[in-house]
């Protein structure tokens, strides 16, 4: 991992009712893209919000940068799009920007500069101009964004920053995210948007009842181990009894798109005991005279994993 820009140790927050976050030791690296998942009420704005300096842990360790939470060191180097969030009405978009610009103390020619670029960045442009009043939520949640990035922060949190957006409008925050990432920027993400985590993030956690349960990487969590697709040009039916009995493995026929312009091939799924057992029945589908057009390991959706995480537990989020 690269030099560490979030480390807590036991990191716990006793909202006094059994709620909240326990003793939660985690790492992040610069320039990583990080998913923060789990259920309602599992705890993850506490978290974030322990970490920008909103509340006070009630026991462990954090820093950022190597500076305490809720120093002003460590907020200097963070933008934060909370959850919920109401900005002045009354105000115009620009001028919300503008406002958090000077109290983050950016002098008045760089603002001036960066607020008009930052509208035009999460799509509000010259709707800027507009009172707050007169916005939607999703042109809130961008704003809220902007706001985030005013101070051109090292490290984002982003606590469910594409909620109120429709899909487009999810894309392009999807994209200005990746460029974020691109210039180097750590990005903390707290999501139920399991779609936009698999493809942005690097590595991801799972909370429940204020504990981590899991931690991975998004690859590592996604690629089943011994699960493989097949893709088999002059299948028959009786071919699948065979391969089955000269095998002695659990392999059907699964519905998978087939390759364009392929019109005479099914996928096969198999499940192997070992990876070494795919070249042996590479090797039989060949030897039958068949054509073996792809072979891939089986991937699951992040949702399949958090689904499979999560069910089954006595105590999920905020259901007792
Ligand atoms: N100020 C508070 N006082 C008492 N309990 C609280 C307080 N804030 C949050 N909680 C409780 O702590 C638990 C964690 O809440 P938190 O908002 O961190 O969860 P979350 O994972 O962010 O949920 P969601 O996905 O719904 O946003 C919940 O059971 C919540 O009811």
């Amino acid at each position: 991992m690269s030099q560490p820009i979030i480390e807590t140790h036991a990191l716990t927050k006793d909202y006094g009712n059994g709620r909240g976050c326990r003793g939660i030791t985690l790492t992040v690296g610069t320039g990583e893209a990080f998913g923060f998942l789990g259920p309602n009420g599992a705890g993850k704005s506490t978290f974030v919000k322990m970490l920008v300096g909103l509340i006070r842990p009630t026991g462990g360790t954090a820093t950022i940068m190597n500076e305490p939470v809720g120093s002003i060191e460590a907020r200097r180097h963070i933008g934060y799009l909370p959850e919920l969030y109401r900005y002045q009405e009354w105000l115009s978009g620009a001028e919300v920007v503008m406002l958090h610009a000077k109290l983050c103390g950016i002098a008045p020619a760089v603002a001036k500069r960066r607020v008009p670029e930052l509208l035009d960045r999460v799509g509000i442009g010259l709707r800027g101009r507009d009172r707050v009043k007169h916005y939607s939520k999703g042109m809130q949640q961008r704003l809220g964004l902007a706001c985030a990035l005013v101070n051109d922060p090292k490290l984002v949190f982003l606590d469910e920053p594409a909620s109120a957006l429709d899909p487009i409008g999810r894309m392009e925050v999807r994209n200005l995210l990746q460029e974020l990432r691109q210039e180097g920027k750590t990005i903390f993400l707290n999501s139920h948007l399991l779609e936009d985590v698999e493809l942005l993030c690097d590595r991801v956690a799972l909370l429940n009842n204020g504990n981590i349960l899991q931690t991975g990487a998004v690859s590592d969590v996604l690629q089943e181990k011994t699960r493989w697709h097949l893709c088999v040009g002059g299948f028959a039916p009786f071919i699948l009894t065979w391969l089955t009995e000269a095998t002695g493995l659990p392999i059907r026929v699964t519905h998978l798109p087939v390759p364009h312009g392929l019109s005479d091939c099914v996928w096969l799924e198999a499940e192997l005991e070992d990876n070494e057992q795919i070249g042996w029945l590479n090797s039989l589908i060949v030897e039958q005279g068949l054509t073996l057009y792809e072979v891939k390991k089986a991937k699951t959706r992040l949702d399949e994993w958090f689904m499979n995480a999560v069910s089954g537990l006595s105590h999920r989020g905020e259901r007792v």
